[in-house]
């Protein structure tokens, strides 16, 4: 296989331009680069300007455009937040646990026929609970998931990859397995904007 230099990060921005070089070809190793994503210990120091929390739903952040071929961002989880139960646009997902924990279930795809209006309960497949600096990896083809972030008294952060990057992805009924399309947008990019929640921690105690 190709020569991989086994390279081991230690700050966000070396990270970064690991990243930079890895997508510097037109079929990334994704092994490599969850390797890299792993080999990143987290460092708040490093990533605390993304992290904007909002008080009702969880955030979206982004921190690198990347180089046409990924996105990168810090997702913040309020107490209870959790994502609708979604798929992830013919891309590859990897997310890493910045802060706290979160609890990502795993459901199959619906396997009725949306032509046909079939009402079907989706199947849940796994959960488990990643802890901070573990990593998950997902696509379409190992099916869909929800991720939540179940503890009521701390916050969450987790830092996604997104390959190649998507303005969109599909959004599911657990009840019926209905579709429907989700435009994904940021709150914030660059670590610009306002906290919109001022000394969050205060607030939710
Ligand atoms: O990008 C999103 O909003 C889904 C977070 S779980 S991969
Ligand atoms: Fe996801």
């Amino acid at each position: 296989g190709e020569k991989l230099r086994r390279k081991k990060v230690s700050t966000l921005r070396e990270l970064i331009d690991a990243l930079y070089e890895a997508y510097d070809t037109d079929n990334v190793n994704i092994d490599y680069v969850q390797d890299l994503m792993i080999s990143y210990k987290s460092n708040p120091a490093e990533w605390k300007k993304f992290a904007k929390f909002d008080r009702y739903r969880y955030t979206r952040n982004l921190v690198d455009e990347g180089n046409g071929r990924f996105n990168l961002m810090v997702l913040c989880w309020g107490e209870g937040h959790g994502s609708a139960i979604h798929d992830h646009a013919n891309s590859h997902c990897v997310m890493k646990m910045l802060q706290g924990k979160l609890c990502e279930t795993r459901y199959a795809w619906p396997e009725g026929s949306e032509m046909k209006n079939d009402v079907e309960e989706l199947k849940e497949l796994e959960k488990n609970t990643l802890d901070t600096n573990e990593i998950c990896y997902i696509n379409d083809s190992l099916g869909l998931h929800r991720v939540e972030n179940p503890s009521a008294m701390n916050p969450a952060v987790s830092l996604h990859l997104y390959s190649p990057p998507f303005s969109s992805c599909s959004v599911f009924n657990k009840q019926t397995g209905q579709k429907s399309t989700c435009k994904v947008t940021f709150w914030s990019k660059y670590g610009e904007g306002r906290n919109r929640v001022k000394n969050y921690l205060h607030i939710s105690r």
